[in-house]
């Protein structure tokens, strides 16, 4: 019997980092692991704004399609990268357990924080920037590129005072040192996925593969939060360059799931609230993603689309 589980994933340090990690939990199964690192659209364009970009899945689609002509078993993505849709013929097994899911400032300066000093602040997701104007209007926010390591030499140059980053990306990645301030979720809240790692498989792939790869790999306590906030963005319909977060939580046996989104310009944030059963996540998600659409949230989507695009 084929024992051995290839796993596709970007070459970025964190992308393997993260194979390594799934590589890890799948070990004690008795099945092999075998990495096969991919590039993407994402990793080949360093000099514009992912947003500018534009389509969804810059950073899957190569590796989808080996899922696709079954080169790979399964593909290991950052949840927060992955589009909110992906091809018929795939599906996500596995979820693993979610890092905090805050973001964080990292600096070389000591002593520094959001709300006294003002900093020169390298991020560029659109909703870190918008969060940024809204709750913290002194402050300046300059785009930056590249993957983490690039970014960290970008800090370390001096071209910025600080990187506002996910903490799950810089904690892999080692530089937990360097962390200066955790932002709260519950007013900066997370993109949809932040903090844990997709498993993504063929929907043929071997049942026994695919039994490994839920009983070891998966969490599911993060799964239901993930789903419920995957069932949010979709019926956002919002696109990975949009301002949109969200964030759910274990409550009392319920799912708590907190949504929205903000304008680019930090002025206006719409957001929604409810609480459901496990079983109920793709419901929980439609209802937080109605009720922010029909308070304003179909017109900012489509004012920030026609000013993304
Ligand atoms: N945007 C790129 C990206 N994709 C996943 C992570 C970190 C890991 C995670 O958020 O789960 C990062 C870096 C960041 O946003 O700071």
């Amino acid at each position: 019997m084929n024992k051995v589980i290839r796993i596709g994933t970007r070459g970025s340090k964190l992308a393997l980092w993260q194979a390594e990690h799934v590589a890890s939990l799948i070990k004690p199964s008795g099945y092999q692991t075998e990495i096969v690192p991919i590039e993407t659209r994402g990793d080949k364009i360093l000099n514009v704004s992912i947003a500018k970009i534009g389509s969804k899945g810059v950073f899957t689609e190569e590796i989808e399609a080996k899922l696709l002509d079954g080169s790979i078993d399964i593909a290991v993505h950052s949840a927060k990268d992955l589009a909110s849709e992906i091809p018929d013929e795939l599906e996500l097994v596995a979820f693993t357990e979610r890092e905090l899911a805050n973001d964080v400032i990292v600096s070389h300066k000591k002593n520094i924080n959001l709300a006294s000093d003002k900093l020169r602040i390298g991020t560029s997701a659109t909703r870190r920037v918008a969060f940024l104007k809204h709750f913290y209007p002194h402050q300046e926010a300059l785009t930056i590129r590249g993957n983490l390591q690039t970014r960290f030499a970008k800090l370390e140059a001096g071209d910025y005072d600080a990187l506002l980053l996910a903490y799950a990306g810089v904690h892999r990645m080692g530089f937990d040192h360097l962390i200066v301030e955790k932002i709260e979720t519950s007013y900066f809240v997370p993109a949809v996925g932040q903090g844990s790692i997709a498993v993504e498989c063929h929907k043929k792939l071997p049942f026994d593969k695919k039994d490994i790869i839920e009983r070891w790999v998966n969490h599911p306590e993060t799964e239901d939060c993930i789903r419920a906030e995957r069932s949010f963005l979709k019926t956002l319909q919002g696109g990975c360059s949009i301002p949109a977060f969200g964030y759910a939580h274990h409550e009392g046996g319920m799912i708590t799931l907190k949504g929205g989104i903000i304008s680019l310009d930090g002025q206006r944030i719409i957001k929604a609230k409810h609480s459901a059963s496990p079983v109920d996540v793709k419901a929980l998600g439609e209802r937080v993603a109605n009720e922010v659409l029909i308070n304003g949230g179909a017109t900012l989507l489509s004012e920030i689309k026609n000013l993304v695009v």
